[in-house]
């Protein structure tokens, strides 16, 4: 149980002390990336903007995106602080910092991307260090920042990095039944994920999410994950017990 993992913490969780406190004393190597989708959505109303969403994913325009940063980047240090605190150093980085994460423009959406670019030899060379990075989900392309949807961010990660990835959320899992946490469905499969999307099961904040993962397998991830944050989590996951694995094949299982 002390597995390298990628663990993308969701906009929904961030706060939660019992989030933090199942973190933290985590045995293995962790790279952390966070989103910040309800604190950037505050502060754009606070002055004065509204955020319209497409496909899951916050149109930016240019005029928004240091707000967006400004409410991801305090984001990212309070829970480096929170779980520096507990006593695991973390770093609060985004893509920006030594241009880990390289993004190219999806211009329909504003200054939104997607990642082509990952330096996990930084990653590596914290953690090798005792630090645990934890990332904003902020790309760079030659025209500057770019807002990444954090699973897509954690998806590239993990693939980057070679790691299982667990998507931690507010929801237990895929459900078959949007509205009903009974109907977690407890795998599944590329093709079956399509067919989910196709009839509509999938919805909202879940397409980038169930896309991120994904990706994540075809970028490198041994597997990945979503599930409900919360005490206990991570073992539950890594046992089969908790939330939606998704593996390249059906008879796959993690380590
Ligand atoms: N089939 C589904 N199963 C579970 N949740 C779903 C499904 N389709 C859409 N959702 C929604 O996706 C949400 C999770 O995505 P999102 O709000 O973006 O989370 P986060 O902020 O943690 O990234 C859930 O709270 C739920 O409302
Ligand atoms: C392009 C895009 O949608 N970016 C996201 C980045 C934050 C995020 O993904 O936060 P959650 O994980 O809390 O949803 C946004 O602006 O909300």
């Amino acid at each position: 149980m002390s597995e390298a993992l990628v663990v993308k913490v969701g906009g929904s969780l961030r706060g939660a002390e019992a989030l933090l406190d199942e973190l933290a004393p985590y045995p293995g190597p962790l790279v952390l990336v966070h989103g910040g989708g309800p604190e950037i959505g505050a502060l754009l109303a606070r002055l004065g903007y509204e955020s319209r969403f497409v496909g899951g994913l916050r149109v930016t325009p240019k005029e928004h995106l240091e707000a967006v940063e400004m409410a991801l980047y305090l984001t990212g240090k309070r829970l480096a602080e929170g779980l520096s605190r507990r006593g695991r150093r973390a770093l609060a980085l985004s893509g920006r910092d030594a241009l880990c994460l390289k993004g190219r423009a999806l211009p329909e959406l504003g200054r939104v991307g997607e990642v082509v670019g990952v330096e996990a030899g930084l990653f590596l060379d914290l953690l090798e260090k005792g630090y645990t990075p934890l990332l904003a989900p902020i790309a760079l392309d030659e025209e500057g920042p770019l807002n990444v949807n954090a699973d897509t961010a954690a998806g590239a990660v993990a693939g980057a990095l070679g790691w299982g990835v667990v998507f931690l959320t507010d929801v237990e899992g895929v459900y078959a039944d949007p509205k009903d946490p009974t109907t977690r469905l407890p795998r599944l499969t590329p093709e079956e994920v399509e067919a989910l999307k196709a009839q509509g099961v999938i919805q909202g904040g879940m397409i980038p999410k169930v896309e991120a993962a994904l990706a994540a397998l075809r970028a490198g991830a041994p597997w990945a994950a979503i599930a409900k944050g919360g005490l206990g989590v991570l073992g539950r996951v890594l046992l089969g017990e908790a939330g939606t694995l998704f593996t390249p094949k059906a008879a796959e299982r993690p380590a």
